[in-house]
């Protein structure tokens, strides 16, 4: 269970980035943010992972607090949250495998991890995830052959073999064609549930949210606005959080 309490970040003096957010998420739960741009989306994943670090407030992952954690504990915590990119952040030079390895870098030694020392079981089990995101037959073509959507596919392996408990994800189809960005999102969603983690997206996409996600949070102003299961998410609250009536096809 993932539980935020009271978060609130401000990058200068008298400019709130976020102002008393709190919410929380069940394992197996699909979780999309979304709101305007400027809205603290980002500044709130990057909390998540204590990529920046928030002013106050709790970040409870099963009980313990990411905020109060010490530079061993903060590694392990790192390892059980996963990332995605929008511009995907792999090795363009390396294979596809080798990118998925890659995930497991966080729980070797500096040394290992240089030499890319892996065990049979880690390549084995890179390569069940390949299949599972379809690439197996992929596995040693270099990823910068690779289109947007396949690379996409890539970071969502490399992400589960983490082990993660959460994963999240900022903007993870803003650079996709709409086909492979149904398909990524669709992954997403059916990984959370078969893996019992969570996952959190930052998405600008209103109606792709409300398809795949369990649960919408809006955010506006550095403020959350709601925090709703998506079915229940209607026109009026979509107003409020744009300022604006939210168009048909955006819906
Ligand atoms: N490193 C930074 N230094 C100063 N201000 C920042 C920094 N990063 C973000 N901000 C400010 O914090 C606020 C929230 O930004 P954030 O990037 O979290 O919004 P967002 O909702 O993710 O936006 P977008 O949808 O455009 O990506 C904005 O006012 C932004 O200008």
């Amino acid at each position: 269970m993932l539980e935020v309490k009271n978060l609130e970040k401000s990058y200068q003096k008298d400019k709130t980035a976020l102002k008393d957010i709190s919410f929380s998420i069940e394992p197996g739960k699909f979780v999309a943010i979304i709101g305007p741009s400027g809205a603290g989306k980002t500044t709130i994943l990057r909390s998540l992972n204590q990529l920046i670090k928030d002013d106050s407030g709790q970040i409870l992952l099963d009980n313990q607090d990411l905020r109060t954690a010490n530079k061993a504990e903060l590694r392990k915590h790192r390892r059980q949250i996963g990332m995605i990119f929008q511009n995907y952040n792999l090795v363009e030079r390396l294979t596809v495998i080798e990118n998925v390895l890659h995930g497991r870098l966080g729980y070797k030694s500096t040394l290992a991890g240089v030499f890319g020392r892996y065990t049979e079981d880690e390549k084995k089990e890179a390569m069940v995830l390949l299949d599972k995101v379809g690439l197996k037959e992929f596995a040693l073509q270099r990823c910068s052959e690779l289109s947007g959507g396949q690379k996409q596919r890539v970071g969502i392996a490399r992400s589960l073999i983490q082990h993660p408990k959460v994963i999240l994800c900022d903007e993870p189809i803003a650079s996709l064609d709409p086909i492979s960005a149904q398909t990524v999102m669709q992954l997403l969603k059916e990984l959370t549930e078969e893996f019992n983690i969570i996952c959190i997206a930052n998405l600008h996409q209103i109606n792709i949210a409300k398809k795949y996600a369990d649960q919408i949070i809006g955010i506006r102003k550095g403020e959350l606005v709601f925090d709703e299961p998506a079915a229940d998410l209607s026109e009026a609250t979509l107003a409020e959080l744009y300022d604006q009536p939210v168009t048909k096809e955006l819906k």
